[in-house]
């Protein structure tokens, strides 16, 4: 039988962090490359071949939320912060003492929307998980109930800054600010009401 570490989350993240960083490579590499076609079709059987290896044992649905034995959460399918998931960055969200939160994050070719800049929905995705962590309460879920995002100037791909804060509560809602910046200001401001379900507040 396999032997596993004690800590799963350890084990899992150096099993799985770098397939996901090569399969982002992968991604990247698929979106650029100018090789010939046999190439093309050499690298899509390749690709095929792993994913039907990888494929020979998988969870029923999606990933969801494991927890280690010692309750600590795996989001790793998440679109965003998803340390499996080869689509998200993956955003890394660090949290102030006073509960504000920021990222900042390399953004490449797959993000693109307008030719060399972010696609305005990935920007949203970023404001979403920001705006949604700093409103985060421990054993609180809050669902993002409206997320209002302007879009002030277009975003170059590459490094990007993102900050999130709490501006007030009222009951189950927690209203949340945020924005997105680079080198050349403050690019997209969101605002955002997360709402703790009925009966979990
Ligand atoms: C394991 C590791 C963990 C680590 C952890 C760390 C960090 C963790 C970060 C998580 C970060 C997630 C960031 C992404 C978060 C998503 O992406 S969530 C997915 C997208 N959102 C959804 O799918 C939500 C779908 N909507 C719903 O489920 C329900 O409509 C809601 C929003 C929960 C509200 O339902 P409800 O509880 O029945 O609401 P209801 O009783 O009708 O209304 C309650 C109050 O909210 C207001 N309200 C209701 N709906 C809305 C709305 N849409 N907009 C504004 N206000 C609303 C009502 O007006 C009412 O206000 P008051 O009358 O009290 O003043």
């Amino acid at each position: 039988m396999e032997e596993r570490p004690v800590d799963e989350f350890d084990y899992g993240r150096a099993v799985y962090e770098p397939l996901t960083q090569s399969v982002r490579q992968l991604i990247d590499a698929t979106i650029r490359t100018e090789v010939g076609e046999d190439t093309v079709a050499k690298v899509q059987a390749l690709v095929d071949e792993g994913a039907r290896l990888l494929s020979e044992r998988l969870v029923p649905e999606s990933f969801g939320v494991q927890y280690t034995r010692d309750g600590r959460g795996m989001p790793w399918g998440n679109a965003i912060i998803g340390l499996r998931n080869p689509i998200a960055p993956p955003l890394v969200i660090e949290r102030n003492r006073d509960g504000s939160v920021w990222c900042d994050v390399e953004l490449g070719a797959a993000y693109e929307g307008p030719p060399g800049c972010l696609h305005g929905g990935i920007s949203a995705l970023i404001l979403d998980q920001l705006l949604g962590a700093t409103a985060h309460r421990p054993a609180q879920p809050a669902f993002t109930g409206t997320l209002t995002v302007r879009y002030q100037r277009p975003t170059r791909l590459g490094r990007v800054h993102g900050e999130a804060r709490v501006v007030r509560h009222d009951g189950v809602k927690t209203y949340a600010v945020g924005h997105l910046e680079n080198g050349e200001g403050i690019m997209v401001v969101a605002e955002g009401v997360f709402v703790r379900p009925a009966g979990r507040a």
